[in-house]
């Protein structure tokens, strides 16, 4: 794993604090392969780290040893605060509605009812989420599935987001809304960490890491 500066560095990174993740060293293997070798991640308050790499380089298994769903074989990972973390594929419940789970996962979060549906239904219509939250999930469609997934990591306020190809199956204009969205959140004080193959949005990032396979 490498780390270096991005091609431009557009937001408020707050370099004077600390990083409020830094994964460091981090080995995992499943069997005998061996995925990730002494890989590194950090991420300051304020600022979009981009992940990439290859198909299979170990970016899922990185997020997710940050996230604390995975335990690494050697290294280790510091939090600080709440973390959000938005999975590659959407984990839902397929006879609850949208509504539903802003209300599940918000409560889980620490948050009452009215806040959830508040601020999931803002976030939800500023991707582009219309007239669907009262429908089961398993009858939206691929990109408002993601939009829900991505969402439901929002809630809480959490002061590190990770992100894993966050943007699939969306359609234009909800993708270009995602990043407008994913810099107010920087800007709002955020680190967002995002997995990504869209190079062409790099440019967009304050520190790009990538990945070795
Ligand atoms: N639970 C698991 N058990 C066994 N192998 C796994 C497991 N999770 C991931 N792998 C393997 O680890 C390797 C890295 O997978 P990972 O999903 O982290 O890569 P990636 O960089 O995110 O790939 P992509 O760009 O295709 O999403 C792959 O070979 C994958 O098959």
């Amino acid at each position: 794993m490498t780390s270096g500066p991005a091609p431009a560095a557009p937001g408020p990174a707050r370099a004077d604090s600390g990083p409020v993740l830094a994964a460091s060293g981090i080995g995992k293997r499943f069997g005998r392969r061996v995925v990730l070798d002494g890989a590194d991640l950090s991420a300051r308050s304020g600022e979009i780290v981009a992940v990439v790499g290859e198909n299979g380089a170990g970016k899922t298994t990185l997020l997710r040893v940050c996230a604390g769903l995975l335990r690494p074989d050697t290294g280790r990972v510091v939090r600080s605060g709440r973390v959000g973390y938005c999975p590659q594929e959407p984990v839902l419940l397929e006879r609850l509605s949208a509504r539903d789970h802003l209300v599940l996962f918000g409560g889980a979060a620490g948050w009452d009812r009215e806040r959830s549906l508040s601020t999931g239904t803002r976030l939800l219509e500023a991707l582009g989420f219309a007239g669907r939250s009262r429908v089961p999930a398993r009858r939206l469609s691929g990109g408002g599935r993601q939009k829900l997934n991505l969402v439901l990591s929002l809630l809480g306020d959490p002061g590190v987001l990770l992100l894993d190809e966050p943007y699939q199956g969306l359609d234009h204009g909800s993708y270009a809304g995602f990043w407008e969205l994913a810099g107010t959140w920087r800007d709002d004080g955020k680190a967002v960490v995002v997995v990504t193959h869209m190079l062409a949005e790099l440019w967009r990032a304050d520190r790009v890491i990538e990945v070795a396979a």
